[in-house]
Protein backbone atom coordinates (compact mmCIF):
# COMPACT_ATOMS: atom_id res chain seq x y z
CA UNK A 1 0.00 0.00 0.00
CA UNK A 2 3.10 2.20 -0.39
CA UNK A 3 2.01 5.18 -2.06
CA UNK A 4 3.37 5.88 -5.56
CA UNK A 5 5.54 9.25 -4.47
CA UNK A 6 4.02 11.02 -7.56
CA UNK A 7 1.03 11.19 -5.81
CA UNK A 8 2.77 13.39 -3.24
CA UNK A 9 3.08 16.73 -3.15
CA UNK A 10 6.80 18.05 -3.99
CA UNK A 11 7.49 18.99 -0.37
CA UNK A 12 6.07 16.19 1.01
CA UNK A 13 8.27 14.03 -1.16
CA UNK A 14 11.22 16.13 -0.14
CA UNK A 15 10.25 14.97 3.54
CA UNK A 16 10.00 11.31 2.54
CA UNK A 17 13.02 10.94 0.80
CA UNK A 18 15.28 13.29 4.08
CA UNK A 19 13.53 10.59 6.44
CA UNK A 20 14.02 7.59 3.86
CA UNK A 21 18.19 8.92 4.46
CA UNK A 22 17.80 9.63 8.44
CA UNK A 23 19.81 7.19 10.88
CA UNK A 24 18.23 5.79 13.78
CA UNK A 25 19.40 5.31 17.21
CA UNK A 26 22.43 3.78 18.24
CA UNK A 27 20.58 1.34 20.67
CA UNK A 28 17.20 0.32 20.93
CA UNK A 29 15.15 2.37 23.52
CA UNK A 30 12.71 1.34 26.18
CA UNK A 31 10.43 3.71 27.37
CA UNK A 32 8.30 3.76 30.17
CA UNK A 33 5.13 5.50 28.56
CA UNK A 34 3.02 8.02 30.02
CA UNK A 35 -0.62 6.66 29.25
CA UNK A 36 -2.34 9.20 26.90
CA UNK A 37 -5.80 7.76 27.95
CA UNK A 38 -5.29 8.63 31.29
CA UNK A 39 -4.55 11.95 30.44
CA UNK A 40 -7.62 12.23 28.27
CA UNK A 41 -9.82 11.06 30.99
CA UNK A 42 -8.45 13.86 33.55
CA UNK A 43 -8.51 16.40 30.87
CA UNK A 44 -12.50 15.13 30.53
CA UNK A 45 -12.99 15.07 34.11
CA UNK A 46 -12.02 18.81 34.86
CA UNK A 47 -13.89 20.11 31.67
CA UNK A 48 -10.88 20.28 29.22
CA UNK A 49 -11.12 19.68 25.87
CA UNK A 50 -8.62 16.97 25.35
CA UNK A 51 -5.66 18.58 22.61
CA UNK A 52 -2.27 17.69 21.99
CA UNK A 53 -0.42 20.90 21.49
CA UNK A 54 2.36 20.70 19.02
CA UNK A 55 5.96 21.94 19.28
CA UNK A 56 6.25 23.26 15.72
CA UNK A 57 8.78 25.29 14.75
CA UNK A 58 7.81 25.77 11.28
CA UNK A 59 6.52 23.49 8.30
CA UNK A 60 6.31 23.61 4.70
CA UNK A 61 2.99 25.72 4.75
CA UNK A 62 3.62 27.80 7.37
CA UNK A 63 5.00 31.24 6.97
CA UNK A 64 8.31 31.82 8.66
CA UNK A 65 9.46 30.10 11.92
CA UNK A 66 9.21 30.56 15.66
CA UNK A 67 12.10 30.64 17.41
CA UNK A 68 10.93 30.35 20.80
CA UNK A 69 12.75 27.87 23.52
CA UNK A 70 10.57 24.22 22.96
CA UNK A 71 10.18 23.93 27.20
CA UNK A 72 9.33 27.47 26.83
CA UNK A 73 6.89 27.11 24.34
CA UNK A 74 5.75 23.17 25.77
CA UNK A 75 5.55 25.00 29.39
CA UNK A 76 2.91 27.26 27.90
CA UNK A 77 1.15 25.01 26.16
CA UNK A 78 0.73 22.91 29.72
CA UNK A 79 0.04 25.89 31.51
CA UNK A 80 -3.05 26.43 28.59
CA UNK A 81 -4.28 22.99 29.88
CA UNK A 82 -3.05 20.75 26.64
CA UNK A 83 -3.18 17.15 28.09
CA UNK A 84 -0.39 16.07 25.96
CA UNK A 85 2.27 17.39 23.73
CA UNK A 86 3.88 16.47 20.23
CA UNK A 87 7.06 17.62 19.13
CA UNK A 88 8.16 17.65 16.12
CA UNK A 89 11.27 16.28 15.82
CA UNK A 90 12.20 16.37 11.99
CA UNK A 91 14.70 18.27 11.06
CA UNK A 92 14.90 19.51 7.65
CA UNK A 93 11.84 20.82 6.97
CA UNK A 94 9.87 21.63 10.02
CA UNK A 95 13.07 22.65 12.32
CA UNK A 96 12.75 20.11 14.83
CA UNK A 97 15.08 17.69 16.90
CA UNK A 98 15.45 14.84 18.93
CA UNK A 99 16.82 17.14 21.35
CA UNK A 100 14.18 19.63 21.59
CA UNK A 101 11.74 16.56 22.23
CA UNK A 102 13.87 15.29 25.03
CA UNK A 103 14.29 18.32 26.65
CA UNK A 104 10.63 18.76 26.71
CA UNK A 105 9.72 15.27 28.06
CA UNK A 106 12.26 15.79 30.81
CA UNK A 107 10.23 19.58 31.62
CA UNK A 108 6.67 18.18 31.75
CA UNK A 109 4.96 15.53 32.84
CA UNK A 110 1.85 14.93 30.13
CA UNK A 111 2.56 12.24 27.50
CA UNK A 112 4.65 13.41 24.38
CA UNK A 113 4.33 12.26 20.95
CA UNK A 114 7.13 12.23 18.89
CA UNK A 115 6.29 13.35 15.58
CA UNK A 116 8.50 12.68 12.94
CA UNK A 117 7.92 10.24 9.49
CA UNK A 118 9.28 7.08 11.16
CA UNK A 119 9.91 4.93 7.68
CA UNK A 120 12.13 2.05 9.52
CA UNK A 121 12.76 0.18 12.91
CA UNK A 122 15.78 1.30 13.37
CA UNK A 123 13.99 5.30 13.82
CA UNK A 124 12.10 4.40 16.59
CA UNK A 125 15.43 4.33 18.60
CA UNK A 126 16.50 7.94 17.88
CA UNK A 127 14.73 9.02 21.00
CA UNK A 128 11.97 8.24 23.92
CA UNK A 129 8.43 9.72 23.74
CA UNK A 130 5.37 8.25 25.53
CA UNK A 131 4.04 8.14 21.85
CA UNK A 132 5.18 7.39 18.43
CA UNK A 133 3.82 8.60 15.12
CA UNK A 134 3.24 6.40 12.47
CA UNK A 135 1.42 7.59 9.30
CA UNK A 136 -0.33 4.59 6.96
CA UNK A 137 0.37 5.85 3.56
CA UNK A 138 3.96 6.20 4.43
CA UNK A 139 4.86 2.97 6.00
CA UNK A 140 2.79 0.95 3.55
CA UNK A 141 3.05 -2.95 4.27
CA UNK A 142 5.51 -2.31 6.82
CA UNK A 143 2.57 -1.04 9.31
CA UNK A 144 1.96 -4.02 11.73
CA UNK A 145 5.51 -4.57 12.20
CA UNK A 146 6.21 -1.00 13.01
CA UNK A 147 3.16 -0.77 15.59
CA UNK A 148 4.44 -4.54 17.10
CA UNK A 149 8.06 -2.83 17.12
CA UNK A 150 6.90 0.33 18.99
CA UNK A 151 4.76 -1.29 21.40
CA UNK A 152 7.94 -3.62 22.25
CA UNK A 153 10.07 -0.49 23.18
CA UNK A 154 7.05 0.46 25.52
CA UNK A 155 5.68 3.87 22.89
CA UNK A 156 1.91 3.86 22.11
CA UNK A 157 1.78 4.06 18.37
CA UNK A 158 -0.29 6.73 16.85
CA UNK A 159 -1.51 5.64 13.39
CA UNK A 160 -2.11 8.85 11.20
CA UNK A 161 -4.65 7.85 8.30
CA UNK A 162 -6.55 10.06 5.67
CA UNK A 163 -8.65 7.54 4.10
CA UNK A 164 -10.88 4.96 5.18
CA UNK A 165 -8.73 2.36 3.08
CA UNK A 166 -5.87 3.69 5.05
CA UNK A 167 -8.07 3.12 8.27
CA UNK A 168 -8.48 -0.31 7.70
CA UNK A 169 -5.07 -0.94 6.86
CA UNK A 170 -4.46 0.47 10.75
CA UNK A 171 -7.13 -1.47 12.23
CA UNK A 172 -6.09 -4.43 10.69
CA UNK A 173 -2.33 -3.48 12.09
CA UNK A 174 -4.08 -3.45 15.64
CA UNK A 175 -4.20 0.12 16.24
CA UNK A 176 -5.42 1.29 18.99
CA UNK A 177 -4.81 5.00 18.92
CA UNK A 178 -5.74 6.38 15.19
CA UNK A 179 -5.16 10.02 14.18
CA UNK A 180 -7.15 11.40 11.35
CA UNK A 181 -5.14 13.67 9.18
CA UNK A 182 -7.70 16.61 7.47
CA UNK A 183 -4.41 17.46 5.73
CA UNK A 184 -3.89 15.99 2.42
CA UNK A 185 -0.18 14.77 1.78
CA UNK A 186 -0.92 14.65 -1.93
CA UNK A 187 -2.04 18.39 -2.13
CA UNK A 188 -1.37 19.83 1.02
CA UNK A 189 -4.68 20.98 1.37
CA UNK A 190 -6.76 20.75 4.45
CA UNK A 191 -10.58 19.71 4.52
CA UNK A 192 -12.38 19.07 8.31
CA UNK A 193 -14.71 17.05 6.69
CA UNK A 194 -12.17 14.80 6.14
CA UNK A 195 -12.61 13.84 9.97
CA UNK A 196 -15.80 13.52 9.43
CA UNK A 197 -16.13 11.38 6.92
CA UNK A 198 -13.59 8.63 8.37
CA UNK A 199 -13.92 8.58 12.00
CA UNK A 200 -17.52 7.22 11.87
CA UNK A 201 -16.34 3.79 10.77
CA UNK A 202 -13.21 3.78 13.89
CA UNK A 203 -14.56 1.58 16.52
CA UNK A 204 -15.77 2.55 20.15
CA UNK A 205 -12.99 0.75 21.91
CA UNK A 206 -10.41 2.98 19.77
CA UNK A 207 -8.89 6.34 20.38
CA UNK A 208 -9.53 8.64 17.56
CA UNK A 209 -7.64 12.21 17.56
CA UNK A 210 -8.40 14.84 14.77
CA UNK A 211 -5.48 16.17 13.29
CA UNK A 212 -4.17 19.40 11.60
CA UNK A 213 -6.45 22.63 9.91
CA UNK A 214 -8.15 23.18 13.63
CA UNK A 215 -8.21 26.80 13.22
CA UNK A 216 -11.16 28.00 16.10
CA UNK A 217 -12.66 26.93 18.44
CA UNK A 218 -15.54 26.07 16.64
CA UNK A 219 -14.03 23.91 14.66
CA UNK A 220 -13.07 22.21 17.87
CA UNK A 221 -15.89 21.48 18.78
CA UNK A 222 -17.31 20.57 15.04
CA UNK A 223 -14.27 18.07 15.46
CA UNK A 224 -15.50 16.92 18.70
CA UNK A 225 -19.31 16.63 17.30
CA UNK A 226 -17.83 14.35 14.32
CA UNK A 227 -16.36 11.79 17.39
CA UNK A 228 -12.69 13.23 18.10
CA UNK A 229 -11.37 11.69 21.80
CA UNK A 230 -8.67 14.29 21.14
CA UNK A 231 -7.49 17.08 19.19
CA UNK A 232 -3.88 17.50 17.71
CA UNK A 233 -2.81 21.36 17.37
CA UNK A 234 -0.06 22.63 15.74
CA UNK A 235 -0.31 25.82 13.85
CA UNK A 236 -2.97 27.90 15.37
CA UNK A 237 -1.34 27.38 18.56
CA UNK A 238 2.08 28.33 17.17
CA UNK A 239 0.54 31.14 15.73
CA UNK A 240 1.18 34.60 16.37
CA UNK A 241 -2.38 35.84 15.98
CA UNK A 242 -3.94 32.83 17.95
CA UNK A 243 -4.45 30.94 14.24
CA UNK A 244 -7.70 33.08 13.02
CA UNK A 245 -6.67 36.78 14.39
CA UNK A 246 -8.01 35.93 17.92
CA UNK A 247 -5.91 38.59 19.37
CA UNK A 248 -3.96 36.56 21.54
CA UNK A 249 -0.46 38.17 20.59
CA UNK A 250 1.24 35.03 20.32
CA UNK A 251 0.48 33.74 23.89
CA UNK A 252 0.68 29.85 23.41
CA UNK A 253 -0.70 29.45 26.60
CA UNK A 254 -3.70 32.03 25.53
CA UNK A 255 -4.01 30.60 22.09
CA UNK A 256 -3.93 26.81 23.77
CA UNK A 257 -6.73 27.80 26.33
CA UNK A 258 -8.93 28.63 23.26
CA UNK A 259 -9.15 25.07 22.82
CA UNK A 260 -9.08 23.32 25.69
CA UNK A 261 -11.64 25.83 27.03
CA UNK A 262 -13.82 25.64 23.91
CA UNK A 263 -16.75 23.41 25.46
CA UNK A 264 -16.47 25.47 28.58
CA UNK A 265 -19.12 28.07 29.35
CA UNK A 266 -15.54 30.49 30.08
CA UNK A 267 -14.77 30.16 26.17
CA UNK A 268 -11.83 32.43 25.47
O1 LIG B 1 2.03 21.07 8.54
C1 LIG B 1 2.51 20.93 7.40
O2 LIG B 1 2.75 21.88 6.63
C2 LIG B 1 2.84 19.56 6.89
C3 LIG B 1 3.32 19.43 5.60
C4 LIG B 1 3.66 18.19 5.12
C5 LIG B 1 3.52 17.06 5.91
C6 LIG B 1 3.05 17.19 7.21
C7 LIG B 1 2.70 18.42 7.70
N1 LIG B 1 2.25 18.59 8.99
C8 LIG B 1 2.38 17.58 9.99
C9 LIG B 1 1.21 17.53 10.88
O3 LIG B 1 0.70 16.45 11.02
C10 LIG B 1 0.72 18.74 11.60
O4 LIG B 1 1.83 19.40 12.11
C11 LIG B 1 -0.24 18.47 12.74
O5 LIG B 1 -1.28 17.63 12.37
C12 LIG B 1 -0.81 19.80 13.22
O6 LIG B 1 -1.47 20.45 12.15
P1 LIG B 1 -1.86 21.99 12.23
O7 LIG B 1 -2.70 22.18 13.46
O8 LIG B 1 -2.64 22.25 10.98
O9 LIG B 1 -0.61 22.75 12.30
Amino acid sequence: MNTPTEELAPAVRSILEAASERSGGDERVSVDARSLSEAFASAEADGRVPVIAEVKPTSPTTDGARDDDPVALAASMVEGGAAALSVLTEPEHFDGSVENLTRVREAVDVPVLRKDFVVREDQLDAAEADLVLLIARFVGDDLADLVEAARDRGFQPLVEVHTREELAAALAAGAELIGVNNRDLGRLEVDLSTFETVAPEVPDRVTVIAESGITTPADARRMREAGADGLLIGSAIMDAEGGDGAGTGGDVSANTRRFTAAESEEEV
